[in-house]
């Protein structure tokens, strides 16, 4: 397919890890952001029935946080006052272009982030209309909880937005509960806080590689474009410049005079030092790093038995949605602890070369509005099945077999999650000394 899409994307635009659009994991959405294709469902059989749905969702598009904007101030000031040179794009930064980020915008929700999830809103209930439906929402049965970060709580509020919209509600208002033990569980495990957040020596790996030959070449060719000495761009500018080529198309839909800083090779070195960070400091470089999610874990799965319980005796399931709004840093260590992306050998600052076939890639997992679903089904005759999708995608619990694979039985999918399901206490995981097993 050959979508048509904004003339002015940049060429790189798939390697903005966490920064990148969702459009770019899904690209029929360029031609039609409301399309949804039911047919990626499949059940076994035409007697499935959708029973419950859980919706963890990353926010939408966002403004850059402070440390970010203060990191796009600096490279500025050396491009506006440094760089010399005839090109266009040159000229254009240094005589158009306005360093128009300000600290105060602070990773707040921006009015295309707002559209990210009432977009979502829709086309989830376009892909499970018996569940996200206007008398489920209208009576009390699609539960929103958030994170209280500002652009988390926005998009919550965006998402209700949408539907609201949709079914043309206007008599009443649904509201929504803020937990971030829930939804930061990152901040509040003290374990993962000291062992990884806050050790610099844990991201020891992202350091050589940002040292390292490949990295190195990079800010070279930046400064040589430039032309400026080597030693006037440092690694967190090269950083600032990747930045804000991602946040100009993110927020303005430009391809961004920033952008000719890189070229493809460029972005793929870009992707991999930020993969190999949320690697070490949320992913499977530390067993903590995922294991600060088991709250989050647990809270999904009492919640899938209690409405398999409640559907079993004959009742309706009284929380038949859960829409929970949280960060990059919510959703990868879940993702993580259930198993999904796990390469074969580590990420590592020297691997670079052998990891081009990583499934572990942010720009994939992570775009802005990333969400996991679980959709709990009833076969009819106490087969229950329960769905994985990431990003509007069936996906499969790795090291599940089943032949069902996408759809397996939901006592299956407890039987592969035995450990977790009678251990990962989040309370036993997160204290720093382990009292003896
Ligand atoms: O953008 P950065 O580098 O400031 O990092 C963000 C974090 O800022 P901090 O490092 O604490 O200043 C930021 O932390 P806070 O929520 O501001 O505490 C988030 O973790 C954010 O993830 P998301 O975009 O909300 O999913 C983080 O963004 P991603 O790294 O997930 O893109």
């Amino acid at each position: 397919h050959n979508y048509v899409d904004n003339p002015d994307k940049p060429a790189i635009a798939k390697y903005f890890n966490t920064k990148g659009r969702y459009e770019e994991v899904n690209p029929y959405l360029i031609e039609d952001i409301l399309a949804v294709n039911r047919s990626i469902l499949q059940p076994p059989s035409a007697n499935c029935q959708e029973i419950h749905l859980t919706a963890i969702i990353r926010h939408g598009k966002r403004y850059p946080t402070i440390k970010n904007v203060k990191e796009m101030q600096q490279l500025y000031n050396i491009v506006l006052h440094n760089a010399s040179g005839q090109e266009s794009w040159l000229r254009e930064i240094q005589t158009q272009w306005t360093m128009w980020y300000t600290e105060d915008m602070d990773g707040r929700l921006v009015q295309k982030g707002v559209n990210d999830h009432k977009h979502l809103a829709v086309r989830l209930s376009k892909l499970f209309p018996s569940l996200i439906s206007e008398e489920k929402l209208r009576g009390g049965f699609i539960k929103f909880i958030t994170s209280s970060k500002h652009r988390c709580v926005n998009s919550t509020l965006s998402f209700k937005a949408g539907l609201t919209e949709l079914w043309a509600i206007t008599d009443k208002e649904f509201d929504h509960e803020v937990n971030d033990a829930l939804m930061r569980f990152f901040d509040q495990c003290t374990r993962f806080v000291q062992e990884v957040d806050n050790n610099p020596s844990a991201l020891s790996e992202v350091d050589k590689f940002k040292q390292g030959p490949e990295m190195r070449r990079v800010t070279e060719k930046i400064a040589d474009r430039l032309r400026v000495p080597y030693n006037n761009i440092t690694q967190d500018m090269t950083e600032a410049a990747f930045y804000l080529c991602a946040y100009e198309f993110a927020i303005k839909a430009v391809n961004s005079p920033w952008c000719q800083l890189f070229d493809e090779d460029d972005a793929k070195v870009m992707e991999y030092a930020s993969d190999l960070t949320e690697f070490w400091k949320r992913g499977y470089g530390y067993d903590i790093n995922s294991k600060s999610s088991c709250i989050l874990f647990h809270d999904v799965f009492n919640r899938l038995n209690k409405a398999a319980s409640e559907n079993k005796s004959g009742q309706q399931v009284t929380e038949a949605v859960t829409v929970q709004v949280g960060h990059a840093d919510t959703l990868l260590p879940l993702l993580t602890l259930l198993g999904f992306f796990n390469d074969s050998d580590a990420l590592t600052s020297t691997n670079y070369a052998t990891q081009t076939q990583r499934s572990f890639r942010t720009s994939h997992m992570l775009p802005y509005a990333a969400n996991l679903l679980l959709v709990l089904y009833d076969c009819g005759g106490g087969d229950l099945r329960l769905q994985p999708l990431l990003n509007e995608k069936p996906v499969t619990f790795p090291g599940l077999t089943d032949q069902q694979a996408s759809m397996p039985l939901y006592q299956d999918v407890k039987d592969h999650y035995r450990e977790l399901l009678q251990g990962c206490d989040f309370e036993m995981e997160c204290q720093l000394f382990k009292s003896p097993a």
